[in-house]
């Protein structure tokens, strides 16, 4: 074979491959006009390569994100250096229908593409090529990795009776208020309220009409603070709820709303009527307080105030005065 049959067969081998090669494959000129488009793309597409020959890219594909895509290819032509779009960034370019059957559950193809400069003999880019990768496989299980992630990160901190915060997040969070003041002296106080008599409601009704009551403390809580507030479960009918930028006399308000809220539940359980009252404690943090254990030790003192003078009522706490 003579040395032009032989090139002559790698080039027709070549284009064979370029076209069934299972990737995206289009080389543009400088004007965006399409000169290659392979079988991949006819697929993809439904546009036969002699539909889009000779055609500006941006007028068979009306939806392509022209701006952007003009800068990167233009980038490409003017710096002669590759450039690459991923998914993460942008979904998918070409708006091509995604058929693969284990993620048939997204409409469209996830794409990378990468754009090469074509470089002439005499060293000038002339033309650019898109290389479009269908990425969905892994793009879809990348993304149901990251939602279950996230799914059981949000479970890991949630109590399951109330949807609260559990107690570990909880005491994390009531760190990071703590060191936020340190730094930023905006108040903060924290309320810790406590069911009344919730033994007896237990041994008279239940535990699954104490289950009930708990649950039902947690959905009024939840209407009464603001989302900014961070509201745990702290035990089993202990409750704890951190209110940012609040200083004692509205957190008083607040634990008095909800007090009130509470008691007038008097929710009906297996045809029963269970009124029942919270006791709360109040302490807004201060530079006398030196940690996050003793601004929980101060609510708990005025929870305990409140127990002690006869519950059903919200206490302050207050630092000891000496003599
Ligand atoms: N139903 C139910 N009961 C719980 C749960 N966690 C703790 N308890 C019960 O809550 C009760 C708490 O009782 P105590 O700590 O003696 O306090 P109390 O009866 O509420 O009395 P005071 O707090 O002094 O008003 C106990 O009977 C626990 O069994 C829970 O998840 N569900």
């Amino acid at each position: 074979m003579s040395q032009h049959q032989n090139e002559m067969n790698e080039f027709h081998w070549m284009l064979d491959m370029i076209q069934t090669i299972d990737v995206g494959l289009v080389v543009l000129d400088k004007d965006y006009q399409v000169q290659v488009w392979n079988n991949f793309m006819e697929t993809h597409s439904g546009l036969r390569p002699d539909q889009a020959q000779g055609k500006k890219l941006f007028s068979l594909f009306p939806q392509l994100p022209e701006d952007w895509l003009r800068h990167k290819i233009d980038s490409v032509f003017f710096l002669k250096n590759r450039a690459f779009t991923t998914w993460e960034q942008r979904p998918h370019v070409f708006p091509f229908k995604n058929y693969r059957p284990i993620t048939g559950t997204v409409d469209f193809m996830y794409q990378n593409i990468t754009i090469i400069p074509l470089t002439s003999l005499t060293g000038i880019v002339t033309h650019i090529s898109l290389i479009i990768y269908d990425v969905t496989d892994n793009a879809v299980n990348k993304l149901e990795a990251q939602k279950v992630n996230e799914e059981l990160k949000i479970l890991s901190r949630t109590d399951k009776l109330t949807q609260l915060y559990n107690r570990g997040y909880w005491q994390d969070r009531l760190e990071q208020e703590f060191n936020r003041f340190v730094r930023n002296t905006a108040p903060s106080s924290l309320v810790m309220f406590d069911i009344d008599h919730f033994k007896q409601v237990n041994d008279t009704y239940g535990h699954p009409a104490g289950d009930k009551i708990i649950t039902l403390v947690g959905d009024t809580l939840r209407k009464v603070m603001r989302k900014t507030d961070i509201a745990g479960r702290y035990g089993g009918e202990e409750f704890g709820v951190i209110l940012t930028d609040t200083d004692s006399e509205h957190a008083k308000i607040f634990c008095e709303r909800l007090r009130t809220a509470i008691e007038a539940l008097k929710p009906v359980v297996d045809g029963v009527e269970i009124p029942f009252t919270v006791s709360l404690g109040v302490a807004e943090l201060d530079d006398q307080t030196a940690s996050a254990k003793d601004w929980l030790a101060n609510t708990d003192q005025a929870l305990y105030q409140s127990k002690h003078n006869g519950r059903n009522q919200t206490s302050l706490f207050a630092h000891k005065t000496p003599d």
